[in-house]
């Protein structure tokens, strides 16, 4: 039996995506409309969202996009140069990490949130294999608003798939994925509103 079968339930129904090397599971309406409406503004409103400055073969660049980091104290996370110290937890993410935790079946001390505030924010195909994330991260994207192409490409084979991430939904991305794939969010000219994505993870301490 598939472990997802364990988490399925009449609202809950997980679609396992035609990846070799991967293992992601779509939940298409996680959150319910009018749930994920609130939290959206919720969001919006009450996060200290920064946009980085990243250095990149010694330039600097503005990221593409407005983000914010909140966890357990001592989950620092660093990529491209940038060391992000997390701010406490609120209870509208505490309550989504539970709820992503018991779904995901793994525990949960961070959230990185991104809001692409229009179709030219974006973010470069990458994969989340930063150290402190560990071998095999299980990691749960919750977006909201708008529906932007994601995009996984194979690190060696020619197998690229893109799916439109629907307000409300989450992405289990597990096991073998980040090893083998890249994945990211292109930009658009298309007129597009705003998206927010939750990625929980969990951060392993650092020596
Ligand atoms: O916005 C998304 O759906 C992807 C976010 C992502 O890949 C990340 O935060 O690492
Ligand atoms: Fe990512």
């Amino acid at each position: 039996m598939k472990q997802q079968g364990l988490f399925e339930n009449s609202t809950h129904k997980g679609e396992s995506l035609p990846l070799p090397d991967a293992d992601v599971t779509y939940y298409a309406n996680w959150l319910a409309g009018s749930e994920a409406d609130l939290l959206l503004r919720t969001l919006r409103s009450q996060i200290k969202w920064q946009q980085e400055t990243i250095s990149l073969y010694g330039k600097q660049h503005l990221v593409p996009r407005l983000q914010a980091w909140h966890g357990d104290p001592d989950c620092i996370y660093q990529y491209s140069g940038l060391t992000m110290q997390p701010q406490p937890w609120i209870a509208p993410l505490l309550q989504l990490k539970e709820r992503c935790e018991a779904i995901a079946g793994n525990a949960f001390n961070s959230v990185l949130l991104n809001w692409y505030r229009h179709g030219q924010d974006s973010m470069g195909l990458h994969a989340d294999d930063e150290p402190e994330l560990g071998r095999e991260p299980v990691i749960a994207s919750l977006t909201l608003g708008a529906e932007r192409p994601f995009i996984f490409k194979h690190r060696t084979l020619p197998k690229r798939h893109t799916l439109t991430l629907h307000h409300g939904s989450l992405l289990l991305m597990a096991g073998r994925t980040q090893l083998n794939y890249l994945h990211g969010i292109s930009k658009t000219v298309k007129a597009v509103g705003d998206r927010i994505n939750l990625t929980f993870r969990y951060i392993y301490p650092q020596e």
